[in-house]
């Protein structure tokens, strides 16, 4: 029998998880959210087969309900969803970037019985909405399962089957561990990017160059400022006891290094650079996960018109499409001034070969 797939709140990620269970599965796929003009979207573009009007009628036919609202509502709609006569078999999950909460919300308000388990694709990006869906957004990362008293070994192994599609790794981990790493290496750097961006805001006041001078360093590390702001306020809510630890140990950084620079002590800030340098270069580059790869190439090329078409034509010419190009403003510490983006690390290869036969420097950035 035709399985049902219910999906509450058909943003980025419901409509990107949509995607990928449409591809490996034949199941009808639902959805309900509270932006009309999402649902329309979602259907024009052919991310579900149909709308629901309510939670309640989308989740008393599913075999898999997904919530993937900000965390502030999951809590709301799990206690909704708890007084929905639902098919015993079903599987709710959620996708929220903190867990604690979420899994204690189900166990406080779902039946006895019903299975919950939670969930966390580490993987997304700053754009919000359908529209930004993305069949292949959770390649190679991590996928954090959180499961609970609400959930058997046997549920569990149904919803990797679900989920195999998103050609994740899925790792399972209890909810307090997983905000805590969480709050490390998603939450926080979040916090600190809205506030070097405060601060630059706040320069541009007096100094209006600032904006337009701002480089590859300031957008690499605060691309994710551009983020849904309601998104990051929950989040920040939800972990609110590991973002002021990171707080307090932030500032004792803060006031290591402001040691540092008031003795002008070179080795020392050379040892805290050589260190930091050390840790990030060792981080996987290959897979997606606490940072994600996106089959980048950089091309230097001389400076003459028409040299982009030259190099466009050329990958053309062998087959190989390019997903995204950037011509670089500033070089940085990457050789090369075009960013050519492609789908897979295969067409990267092939590009990088094309290019070096016709005597282009090629580079990767790690
Ligand atoms: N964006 C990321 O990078 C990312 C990555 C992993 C997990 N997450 C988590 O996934 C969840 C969704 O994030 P997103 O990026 O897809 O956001 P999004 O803004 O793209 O989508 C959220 C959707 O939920 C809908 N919605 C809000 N309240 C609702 C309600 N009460 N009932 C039904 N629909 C409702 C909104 O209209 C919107 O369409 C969040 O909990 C977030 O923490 C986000
Ligand atoms: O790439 C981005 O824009 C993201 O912010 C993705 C990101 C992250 O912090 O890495 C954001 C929130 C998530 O819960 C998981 C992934």
């Amino acid at each position: 029998m035709n399985k049902h797939v219910f999906i509450i709140g058909l943003g980025l990620i419901g409509g990107s998880l949509a995607l990928t269970i449409k591809e490996g599965h034949r199941a009808t796929i639902s959805a309900f959210d509270v932006s009309e003009e999402q649902l329309k979207l979602a259907l024009a573009l052919g991310v579900i087969d149909m709308a629901e009007p309510s939670i309640e009628a989308g989740a008393k036919k599913a075999d898999l309900i997904i919530i993937a609202t900000p965390v502030k509502q999951t809590k709301q709609i799990l206690q909704t969803i708890a007084h929905v006569d639902g098919k015993p078999s079903a599987i709710i999950m959620d996708v929220g970037s903190t867990k604690s909460d979420v899994m204690q919300t189900a166990e406080d308000w779902l039946p006895e019985g019903t299975c919950f388990i939670g969930g966390h694709p580490m993987a997304g990006s700053h754009k919000s909405g359908v529209e930004a869906a993305n069949k292949r957004l959770f390649e190679n990362a991590f996928f954090v399962l959180t499961p609970s008293k609400r959930s058997t070994a046997a549920q569990l192994t149904i919803l990797k089957q679900w989920l195999t599609g998103t050609r994740a790794t899925m790792i399972e981990m209890d909810a307090d561990e997983h905000d805590k790493i969480a709050g490390a290496i998603s939450h926080f750097p979040h916090l600190i990017a809205a506030a070097l961006v405060g601060q630059v805001s706040d320069l541009s006041a007096e100094h209006p160059l600032a904006m337009r001078m701002a480089a590859g360093g300031f957008r690499d590390i605060t691309r994710i400022a551009s983020s849904s702001p309601a998104m990051w306020r929950d989040i920040m809510l939800h972990n609110r006891q590991e973002m002021l630890d990171a707080v307090d140990d932030w500032q004792e950084r803060m006031r290591q290094i402001k040691t540092m620079l008031e003795n002008a002590s070179d080795e020392e800030l050379f040892t805290f650079f050589a260190d930091a340098k050390e840790f990030r270069d060792a981080l996987p580059v290959k897979t997606k996960g606490a940072i994600p790869s996106f089959y980048d190439l950089y091309v230097d090329v001389p400076d003459y018109p028409g040299v982009i078409s030259e190099v466009t034509k050329m990958l053309a010419d062998q087959g190989i499409s390019i997903t995204n190009l950037r011509i670089m403003e500033t070089r940085e510490d990457i050789l090369g001034v075009l960013r050519l983006s492609f789908r897979s690390e295969k067409d990267r290869k092939k590009a990088e070969e094309c290019l070096g036969v016709a005597s282009y420097p090629t580079y990767v950035a790690t």
